[in-house]
């Protein structure tokens, strides 16, 4: 079983998710006049018959912009990225040199994100050329609360990602969008947020998020784990435990707003990060891929740096659902700080279920 991943130069692929009509094409529109989406491929899918969402694309001279055909691309057509992704290699090539140097994936809004993302972290064909870079939704700040309700894919969406992107907020009052916002810690408390109004953001955003590859940079391991979102305020009861590990909800509000918004929307996604100061066991991927094979529906997302016994540098670690991406060697710490963190964004899994897995990753030698 392979337990670190060698990344040699693969091509970055951004997953852009996000529900029906919340702006990922308005915002496509916008980067892609940007000197920094040059030398990127846009994959567009539009879930239908006829694919129009790559018309609506203002074409810049040097992006190319292609659509995936009919069919969603969480389901029926996954084989066809499989075969477009591995196309694209030759098929924008000139001489021998292939013309485009990232990838952008736009799903249709109707998308689980979940087999997408297995597909791109754990197909060998993928795997072998390409690395998922991160994942970006975008939540519409007008009408998320009523699709948040509604539809479980836009809560999926918006809990995989790494970075969430607010549009419409010029159409949203500032209460609906302090309520979205409590709703989104609870969902997902770490992820970075832009507030994006008509499309307007820097491609930069977006780029470069390297979750999954370490090569050429030393990831920003602490802003993407954010630890802090999910410390404990003074009057949430769980706070820290005996063995150091933490977990909670963040909360931007005060407390009492917060619960009352969980009360009134209860996703059933909680997120909780353990951190531990020991190093964790050096057979910390087959015990996770063990326990995810039997929760994985139930567990969204894994997110992690760990401190491996026997091991000098830290570790990081991803997980979508029952896949775990092999372990990524990090260059090496970037502080004082060495405990093991690992985020874990659940549906309807409780807390003490998850710490129960994190436990088991402890060596009994550390526990108390
Ligand atoms: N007022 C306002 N309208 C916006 C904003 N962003 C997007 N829109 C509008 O919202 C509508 C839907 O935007 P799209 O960019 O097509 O959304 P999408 O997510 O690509 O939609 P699908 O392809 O159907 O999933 C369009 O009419 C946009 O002009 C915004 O920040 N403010």
């Amino acid at each position: 079983m392979t337990l670190t991943s060698p990344t040699p130069s693969l091509i970055p692929v951004t997953l852009l998710t996000g529900y029906l009509g919340s702006g990922k094409t308005t915002i496509l529109n916008h980067i892609m006049q940007q000197a920094a989406m040059a030398d990127t491929l846009v994959i567009i899918n539009e879930f239908g018959e006829i694919a129009l969402d790559h018309l609506m694309v203002v074409h810049s001279t040097d992006n190319v912009v292609m659509e995936m055909g009919s069919g969603c691309l969480c389901c029926t057509i996954r084989s066809d990225l499989v075969k477009t992704l591995q196309d694209l290699t030759w098929r924008f090539a000139r001489n021998g040199k292939r013309q485009f140097h990232r990838t952008l994936i736009e799903t249709t809004g109707l998308a689980d994100p979940a087999p997408i993302i297995h597909t791109l972290m754990a197909d060998p064909k993928i795997t072998n050329h390409y690395r998922l870079d991160g994942i970006v939704a975008t939540i519409d700040m007008a009408t998320g609360n009523h699709t948040l309700s509604t539809y479980q894919e836009a809560i999926k969406q918006a809990a995989i990602a790494d970075c969430l992107l607010l549009t419409k907020t010029d159409l949203a009052t500032s209460q609906h969008k302090a309520g979205l916002l409590q709703r989104l810690n609870v969902i997902n408390p770490a992820a970075t947020r832009w507030q994006v109004v008509h499309g307007q953001i820097e491609a930069e955003k977006l780029l470069d998020l390297r979750l999954f590859s370490t090569q050429e940079k030393t990831p920003d391991v602490e802003h993407w784990l954010r630890e802090e979102a999910y410390l404990a305020d003074a009057t949430h009861k769980p706070g820290h435990d005996a063995q150091g590990h933490t977990e909670d909800h963040h909360s931007h509000e005060s407390h009492n707003d917060h619960l009352h918004d969980i009360n009134r929307h209860d996703d059933h996604i909680r997120a909780y990060c353990f951190t531990t100061e020991q190093p964790v066991s050096k057979h910390i991927y087959p015990i996770l891929l063990d326990l995810l094979f039997y929760m994985g529906s139930n567990i969204l997302r894994i997110k992690g740096i760990v401190n491996i016994e026997g091991n000098d540098g830290p570790m990081a670690l991803h997980g979508v659902q029952h896949i775990l991406h092999p372990l990524i060697p990090l260059p090496a710490w970037t502080s004082e700080d060495r405990r093991s963190k690992i985020v874990f964004i659940t549906r309807d899994v409780e807390r003490e279920t998850v710490e129960k897995i994190f436990k088991s990753i402890t060596p009994v030698a550390n526990r108390n």
